[in-house]
């Protein structure tokens, strides 16, 4: 049986409420070094979640961890979607569950055009937006949608990276570090499009070195220090509290 376990008795939840995505005393580890330290945490069904911290903190294993792709290996701890067992599952099962990992290197794959890509994406159920629906809301790749993919400037690469994770029917977007890069003028279109999908009723988790950027788009925020949780709270607590942000951040 797929039943929710009770987290209500560990500390570090914000909230007891049921909630779409519960990551339960997580420990993962590469190799002999061991990194994530025992997060825990809610996501709630179309929340924007920002995952922040130092350089190393741990964000990019925490998300990757999340999204079961095997490097780190999590040893210890549960992952529920949506009353799923992703700890169970390989990151093929956890992606045909309602995951859609965004990683920082963006994946475009080489010799096939910004369509093809698309396509590729829902070449096996359970399709998600439609082309047609995807072109609207990144008008860019419409434009350039028989260019070759690898061709694309940084910021619209990173436009089809977001759109490949939405042509299938995810339920939750992971992205890791999607404005790294980019200039001031192309994260105020990602953001537009990231806004427009949460209204869509999307559930994100987002790892982002650009912690201001990250804040103003999320509602709750994720403090890291070496693998462990030292924030859990709504974004707009870290945007006005100068000795977390000095702390953790350095911003
Ligand atoms: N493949 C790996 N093998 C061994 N250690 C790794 C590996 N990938 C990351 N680490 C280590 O895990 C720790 C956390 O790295 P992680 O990439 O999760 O941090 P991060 O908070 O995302 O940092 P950044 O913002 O610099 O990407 C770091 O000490 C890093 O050196």
């Amino acid at each position: 049986m797929n039943e929710k376990p009770d987290f209500s008795k560990n500390a570090n939840l914000a909230s007891t409420a049921p909630a779409f995505l519960s990551v339960w005393d997580m420990h993962s580890y590469y190799g002999e070094s061991y990194i994530v330290q025992g997060v825990s945490f809610n996501v709630h069904e179309g929340e924007i979640l920002a995952l922040l911290g130092r350089n190393g903190a741990g964000k990019t294993s925490t998300l990757r961890s999340i999204a079961r792709v095997g490097e780190p290996e999590v040893r210890h701890g549960e992952i529920w979607l949506d009353h799923q067992p992703l700890h169970k599952m390989t990151s093929y099962e956890a992606a045909a569950a309602g995951l859609g990992l965004v990683p920082e290197d963006r994946r475009i794959i080489p010799g096939l055009t910004v369509e093809e890509n698309l396509q590729l994406a829902q070449i096996a159920p359970p399709i998600g937006w439609s082309l047609d629906r995807l072109y609207e809301l990144f008008p860019r790749l419409g434009e350039r949608r028989k260019q070759e993919g690898i061709t694309l400037s940084g910021g619209e690469q990173q436009m089809l990276s977001i759109a490949r994770a939405l042509a299938r029917d995810i339920k939750v977007l992971l992205l890791d570090e999607p404005y790294e890069g980019l200039a001031p003028v192309i994260v105020d279109e990602i953001e537009k499009t990231l806004i427009h999908v949460k209204q869509q009723g999307m559930t994100t988790i987002i790892v982002e070195q650009n912690a201001v950027r990250a804040l103003e788009l999320a509602d709750r925020a994720i403090i890291l220090d070496t693998g462990t949780i030292v924030f859990d709270g709504a974004a707009k607590e870290v945007l006005e509290d100068t000795k977390l942000r000095e702390e953790y951040l350095a911003i």
